[in-house]
């Protein structure tokens, strides 16, 4: 009772219960004292009493630090636990204090000492009190603001500091000590800024060490996560767009085959990977935090928010070609193939054309089809269907986008442990130019008559050939003969997998691993949208 406020207050039983028992048998002392309080207290104010003493007892068990601080200008009671900071104005009508009046739950990550400083002056000056920096949710997004709490006394103010710091320490999902690759030539090539400006301030405050590599060439944060020690870090950082995401979960997901020594069935990395959104589509950082934000994505790294989250596997006759989220054949796969021929254009310019050029040749592929149905109790039988497709998809990710805000994939999730395939079947440029635009808009992308989809755990695809002139193809991109050879069969067709082009000659074979990889971050359900599609 040392701060004025009663540590236990025993309360009589409700009137009710009380009329009961005195009722039932000869009424005790006690009981004839709780009669005497329910001719002076009404049923309210009782109620009112038995919630501020379930909230002091429940705050009482855990409390670290109580103490007197002023927020703006009036003081305040506040209070602190191991999971929770609490503050609530102090009145002069009610001098002792109400406890939890106002009840916040904060992310707090860093704690700093207030002081007040001449201009110029670097250290000393006298103690103003604490600054809590948290995060604060707006929409989808997170924003770092600051709580204010001051009191003049230095001891005082350094018993807080410390505990703080102490408790902040002891959250074990957050890192200390991060890896971090930044591709400098990302869409606009603003990833190292974006780095310096939005994030490294925000590690810096939260105590994170870090260790930078700035890529040099494609596959270069490949070659280095192959072979440096990784012991030491608490997670690793992306810094790009989706050819350098997809590059990073690839090389984290094989350097843990290569620790184990490349077993049949992928092992989980140890290590956490965070993602800084610096390209132009961001399908990956769209799926886990929701929006394109270098900011929110810093601080769920920071506050250590983690998602698991599944992948796949493509291999071919038996070998690995890679781990990543989502594969597309036929229209995504061409489109892209068309776009790459034209780098020289901006990002969004060259996707356009490419879009319209593959259009303007639709063509379906030849191919045979066959996947392994998720959750059925028939185990290992694959279904199979043959025939032309004009776009195929495999997407363990919803692959949410400014562009699609539900998703390419809105019927799988993150980590549900199984990805959709979506099989668009051969049909009029008309209506497959219905289909596409539908992902734009809110829903409704699947219903049409030649467009199926599966929740699958593995997928195998078999191009028998490819139809169409490759003549046609080689004029239409001004280029010689040798290169429209990759049309005819047996040449190798072009695949999109989580963006990047791969060519690929013979089957391919997707398998579905549930929640290999953690990112920082959580699962959304859709991303935010202010891009309104010009291409179709
Ligand atoms: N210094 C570099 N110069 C050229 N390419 C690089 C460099 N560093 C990495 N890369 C490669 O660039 C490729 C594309 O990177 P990224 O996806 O980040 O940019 P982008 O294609 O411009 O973005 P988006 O796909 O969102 O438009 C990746 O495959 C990556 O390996």
């Amino acid at each position: 009772e040392s701060d004025g406020v009663p540590h236990r207050m025993t309360l009589p039983p409700k009137k009710s219960e009380l009329d009961g028992r005195v009722k039932e048998k000869q009424p005790t002392s006690a009981q004839h004292m709780w009669e005497l309080y329910w001719k002076t207290v009404s049923e309210a104010e009782w109620e009112n009493a038995k919630s501020v003493q379930n909230c002091y007892q429940s705050k009482c068990q855990c409390i670290v630090l109580r103490g007197i601080f002023k927020l703006g200008k009036k003081s305040h009671d506040v209070l602190l636990t191991r999971t929770r900071l609490t503050w609530t104005p102090i009145t002069p009508e009610n001098p002792t204090g109400q406890l939890l009046q106002k009840q916040e739950k904060k992310n707090v990550f860093a704690v700093k000492v207030k002081r007040r400083r001449a201009a110029g002056q670097e250290s000393g000056g006298p103690v103003l009190g604490v600054a809590l920096f948290y995060s604060r949710r707006r929409g989808k997004r997170l924003e770092e603001d600051t709580l204010h709490l001051h009191n003049a006394s230095a001891e005082h103010t350094h018993t807080w500091y410390n505990t703080l710091k102490e408790l902040l320490t002891g959250f074990s999902s957050r890192p200390k000590y991060l890896k971090v690759f930044i591709n400098p030539s990302s869409h606009k090539k603003e990833a190292v800024h974006i780095y310096r400006e939005h994030v490294a301030p925000l590690f810096k405050m939260a105590d994170i060490r870090t260790d930078i590599t700035v890529t040099e060439r494609k596959g270069h944060a490949l070659s280095v996560m192959k072979e440096c020690k990784l012991d030491e870090y608490d997670g690793l950082v992306c810094v790009g767009g989706d050819g350098s995401v997809a590059e990073m979960c690839h090389a984290l997901v094989l350097r843990a085959q290569l620790d184990a020594n490349y077993p049949e069935k992928p092992v989980k990395p140890v290590l956490s990977l965070g993602i800084i959104p610096a390209g132009s589509t961001d399908v990956i950082p769209c799926s886990v935090h929701g929006v394109r934000d270098p900011v929110t994505a810093a601080l769920h790294i920071v506050l250590g928010h983690l998602q698991q989250v599944d992948m796949c596997s493509f291999s071919s006759l038996g070998h690995l070609v890679r781990f990543g989220f989502s594969a597309m054949f036929g229209f995504g796969g061409r489109s892209l193939a068309r776009a790459e021929k034209k780098r020289w254009m901006s990002s969004s310019r060259r996707r356009e054309y490419a879009l319209v050029k593959t259009l303007a040749r639709l063509r379906p592929e030849d191919c045979q089809l066959s996947f392994l149905p998720a959750k059925k109790s028939t185990k290992n039988l694959f279904e199979h269907r043959q025939g032309l497709y004009l776009s195929i998809s495999i997407m363990s990710i919803p692959c949410l986008s400014p562009h699609a805000p539900r998703g390419l994939a809105p019927n799988t999730s993150l980590a549900n442990g199984s990805a959709a395939l979506i099989t668009v079947g051969n049909t009029s440029r008309s209506e497959f130019i219905k289909h596409l635009k539908r992902y734009s808009s809110s829903s409704g992308q699947f219903s049409f008559s030649f467009v199926e989809t599966h929740p699958v755990s593995a997928v195998r695809i078999r191009p028998r050939s490819s139809i169409g002139s490759s003549e046609e193809e080689s004029e239409e991109d001004g280029e010689s003969k040798s290169t429209a050879i990759i049309e005819s069969e047996g040449a190798a067709l072009p695949w999109n997998i989580d963006g990047e082009l791969v060519e690929i000659t013979n089957e391919v074979l997707i398998r579905v691993h549930p929640r290999l990889i953690t990112l920082y971050g959580e699962e959304v359900d859709e991303a935010e949208s202010t891009i309104s599609c010009s291409c179709i």
